[in-house]
């Protein structure tokens, strides 16, 4: 399998007042093209960080990450970094932070917009995607219009729409109710097959960590085991062993 992403001995630390914190310590991980890999962990175990550092939303400390074996140097320096952003990553969070007033062909098509696409060639990849996530026919409705999986669907096919290599998403189903979930993951991982993209998402949730096909643990701010996602395994049996390692990360962490 061919690696899209690597990342090596990625620290990162945040100053508070004379102390530094260390939110990442030697985080090293391969993700492969096309697979899907979920990040779990207690709260503040630097799970968010990661993806923000990883996107360009935040400058590491120390440490190297490389998209198909190139070193992405200074890409949290503008302007490297809106480009790196609008061309490589994709981003799908928890709250859709959708633009009331614009449709849900608007909403998909502004990244292609702002990166300089025409109006009609933009809205012509955003109503393909539109499809891909399976809302066609819901082109002119606006955020207020639809339902919270619409919603997160539509926020997907943004976050896709310039075909980035790697989707970063942040409890991309944590506002929705279990039913939605499912429809939202089973989108994103026919996303991936379709799109052949990488996903890394983060989620405190063992049954939408399912879905991924490799699950790694963190805990205070280094990644400390890992495991495969449900394969063809029972989703429910999975999810029960993925929440006792949880569980017993979050115990070693109090005791
Ligand atoms: N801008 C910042 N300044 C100082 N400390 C920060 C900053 N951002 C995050 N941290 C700290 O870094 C640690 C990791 O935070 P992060 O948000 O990555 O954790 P997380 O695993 O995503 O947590 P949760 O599951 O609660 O969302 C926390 O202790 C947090 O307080």
């Amino acid at each position: 399998m061919e690696a899209l992403l690597e990342v090596q001995g990625l620290c990162k630390t945040f100053k508070q007042g004379e102390m530094t914190f260390h939110a990442l310590k030697n985080v090293n991980l391969k993700v492969n093209k096309g697979e899907f890999v979920v990040v779990m962990g207690p709260s503040g175990s630097g799970k968010s960080t990661f993806l923000h550092v990883l996107g360009g939303l935040e400058p590491l400390t120390s440490g190297k990450i490389m998209i198909e074996r190139q070193e992405i140097k200074d890409f949290h320096e503008e302007p490297h970094a809106t480009r790196y952003r609008r061309e490589k990553i994709g981003f799908v969070f928890q709250f859709f932070n959708l633009l009331a007033s614009l449709t849900a062909v608007e909403n998909i098509s502004l990244p292609l917009v702002l990166a300089g696409r025409s109006e009609v060639e933009a809205n012509r990849e955003a109503a393909c995607l539109l499809e891909l996530v399976g809302l066609r026919g819901f082109e002119r409705r606006r955020p207020a219009e639809l339902s919270g999986g619409q919603q997160q669907r539509v926020a997907l096919a943004r976050g896709l729409v310039h075909r980035p290599q790697l989707l970063l998403a942040d409890e991309p189903t944590g506002s929705l109710d279990s039913k939605t979930s499912e429809d939202v993951l089973r989108v994103i991982v026919q996303m991936k097959k379709t799109l052949n993209q990488s996903i890394i998402m983060v989620t405190h949730d063992p049954m939408v960590a399912t879905y991924g096909d490799r699950i790694v643990f963190f805990r205070d701010g280094s990644i400390v085991g890992e495991m495969d996602g449900s394969g063809s395994e029972d989703r429910r049996d999975r999810s029960l062993v993925i929440y006792d390692r949880l569980h017993s990360l979050n115990e070693d962490k109090t005791a």
